[in-house]
This record gives C-alpha cells, sequence and structure tokens, in this order.
C-alpha cells in the first residue's frame, strides 16, 4: 500500500451490547476526498474516532500505508481529526493556538512558528495571529482549528461536520475552501455530514452507513446514479423507489416524463396528487396504481408545454434503461 492510503479490515466498536460500528471494510486511496454519509447514530463519529485514535477498537484492523496502526496512539498515527467544537483554547493567541502541537512535540519557538504561519496562510490567517479566540468570528474560529491540524502535517485529515455550525452562506464559503485545501495538499480527507448536497458537493468517494454497517461506497455519480439500494436511494434524495413485476427498482425523478411512451418505455398512468413550481423544474407527482406515488422532476419548458393539473388523470412514463434493481428495497 502507498503512504496514505488507508485502510479498514472488519473494523468494529462495541459499546456494551449495542453495535456502533460493525465490521466495516474500507479502501480509501491516498488523496481522496471521502464523505461518510448517514443517519445520526449509524456509526459515522465513532469510525472517525477509532481512524484517529480516540476510540478503542473492539474487533479488526486500521491499515495506514504500510502500518497497522490499530493500536497507535493518536501522535503517532499520522492522522489528525478537527473535531465539530473546534476545541480551541481561550487563553492562547492564534499563533499559539495553531503552534501548540509542535511545543508538545519539543519543537523551538522559531521552529513552531515559522510552520504555524506557513499553515495559517494557507488558510489565509495571518491576520489574525495576535488575537484570541473569543475576538474571531465562528468561520475564523473554524480556520484555526483546521491550521491546528494541519500543522502536525498529516497524512489524513479527519473532519467530523465541519460546517454544521456555519450560516448557510459561509458553509459553501468554506466547503470550497475544504475541497481546494484538499487538492492542493494531496492528502487524504475524511468528512463526516448529514448533507447529501455537502457529500455530493465534494467527495471522490461517498460512504453511505446504516446501523453500523457501510450500505454503499463509491463515487457521487456512482452512489446517486446507481443506488444499491432502497435505503440509499432515499437517502440521497431524488429517486423513486418502487416494485415492479415483484422486484424492487429505483428511477431517478428527473427520468420520469408526462405522457404516454413509446412501446420500448415502461408507461403508467393515475391521478396527480401534487404539482409544485420550483423555478427551472416543476416536481409533479402521480399516483400511479401498483407503482405508489412516483415523482416526476420536469424541465419547466417541457411541463408548460401540456401543464399537469390537481385531479386529473394523466400517464408518465420512463426508459426502461432508467430503471435500476435494489439489491433490497
Ligand atoms: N460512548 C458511547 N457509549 C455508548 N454508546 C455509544 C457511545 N458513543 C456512541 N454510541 C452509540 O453508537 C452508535 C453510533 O454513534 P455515532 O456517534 O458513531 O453515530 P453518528 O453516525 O456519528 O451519529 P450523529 O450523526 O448523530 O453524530 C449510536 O447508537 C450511539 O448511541
Amino acid at each position: 500500500m502507498a503512504k496514505g492510503d488507508l485502510e479498514l479490515v472488519k473494523l468494529t466498536k462495541r459499546y456494551g451490547s449495542t453495535v456502533a460500528v460493525e465490521a466495516i471494510d474500507l479502501r480509501v486511496p491516498a488523496g481522496t476526498y471521502c464523505c461518510f454519509l448517514g443517519p445520526s447514530g449509524c456509526g459515522k463519529s465513532t469510525t472517525m474516532r477509532m481512524i484517529a485514535g480516540h476510540e478503542s477498537v473492539t474487533e479488526g484492523d486500521i491499515i495506514l500505508g504500510a502500518q497497522n496502526v490499530t493500536d497507535f496512539a493518536p501522535a503517532r498515527r499520522g492522522t489528525a481529526m478537527m473535531f465539530q467544537s473546534y476545541a480551541l483554547f481561550p487563553h492562547l493567541t492564534v499563533l499559539d493556538n495553531v503552534a501548540f502541537s509542535l511545543k508538545m512535540k519539543g519543537a523551538s519557538k522559531t521552529e513552531r512558528y515559522a510552520k504555524a504561519r506557513a499553515v495559517m496562510e494557507l488558510v489565509d490567517l495571518q491576520r489574525f495571529e495576535t488575537r484570541m479566540p473569543a475576538q474571531l468570528s465562528g468561520g475564523q474560529q473554524q480556520r484555526v482549528a483546521l491550521a491546528r491540524a494541519l500543522v502536525t502535517d498529516p497524512g489524513i485529515l479527519l473532519l467530523d461536520e465541519p460546517l454544521s455550525a456555519l450560516d448557510p452562506f459561509l458553509r459553501l464559503r468554506v466547503r470550497t475552501e475544504l475541497k481546494r485545501l484538499q487538492r492542493e495538499l494531496g492528502i487524504s480527507f475524511l468528512h463526516v455530514t448529514h448533507g447529501q448536497d455537502e457529500a455530493m458537493a465534494l467527495a471522490d468517494l461517498v460512504v453511505i452507513m446504516r446501523d453500523g454497517r457501510i450500505e454503499q461506497a463509491g463515487s457521487p455519480q456512482d452512489v446517486f446514479h446507481r443506488p444499491a439500494t432502497g435505503f440509499v436511494a432515499r437517502f440521497m434524495g431524488g429517486h423513486n423507489v418502487l416494485t415492479l413485476e415483484g422486484r424492487p427498482v429505483s428511477v431517478r425523478a428527473d427520468r420520469v416524463r408526462l405522457g404516454a411512451g413509446t412501446e420500448a418505455a415502461r408507461t403508467l398512468s393515475g391521478e396527480v396528487r401534487g404539482v409544485e413550481y420550483g423555478g427551472a423544474t416543476v416536481t409533479v407527482v402521480v399516483a400511479a396504481g401498483e407503482g405508489g406515488e412516483i415523482t416526476a422532476v420536469i424541465p419547466e419548458e417541457q411541463f408548460f408545454q401540456s401543464p399537469a393539473h390537481l385531479g386529473e388523470s394523466r400517464d408518465i412514463h420512463w426508459s426502461r434503461g432508467d430503471e435500476f434493481a435494489l439489491s433490497a428495497a
């Protein structure tokens, strides 16, 4: 394995009778932006904490580069973690906060300040080096936390919901920054999020967890276009999950069209239950008998060529090539 490659082998964490993480296997090649996605309590944070060494492993292994780091202390792993709460020292300046871990490692003052300043430049913090954390905005505090994690030159940076405390505008800006930083540094970022949009925008590799297991791992396109299970399809959104001829399938809502299709297409009909104007697209919900309620996202212009109205009966169709079998509904 190359330096910076991460491999989890049957990684398991039990708290008494609670299984938080259950025998997960995962490979994250060096230089990957990897997002862990899943509902609350599915084991994302526990997985991150085990990788960082802040949580003991019940069973299984964590391999980083050529080393099995399962039982290594956090500082010896070559990983760094940025916490949700930022955990800055309130009585230290920004510069001393960033340089802190180098001080712990015994670096000289000249050496640690030089390194800290270089990292602060990377995250655009130079102007704030003499400020105290309380004199910074939330976004600036977060950049200090980021600089503090990066100052140790980690091979992997772990981020547990790094954007959740920011307002929507700042979230988007910091998101772009994180991606740029990851590209520039060429290391892997492992990023826990609740947000599908965030994962799709950032990740090279999306890992969707459910009840302590990995439900699907793949590129954003893979996971969105070909969800493996009904859970993934519903969680990612934008999909219809239905049972056709006795088997569960997914069909993207933006592939469903109004009107009857050709013989090769699948056409269903039913009552229009919802019409919602969304600007560039219009969302139409049709109760299509055995198919259940099917959502179609239609480009605005197409919709207005033959608008659907609540309560009327309409055909809908999609190409059979857009139906994907699911391994579980
Ligand atoms: N210290 C602990 N002791 C007992 N159970 C725990 C502990 N930490 C986590 N758990 C349990 O392990 C499971 C996974 O928790 P974890 O925090 O990893 O989930 P998560 O996916 O990160 O959730 P969230 O998105 O809400 O942060 C949950 O059922 C949780 O209650």
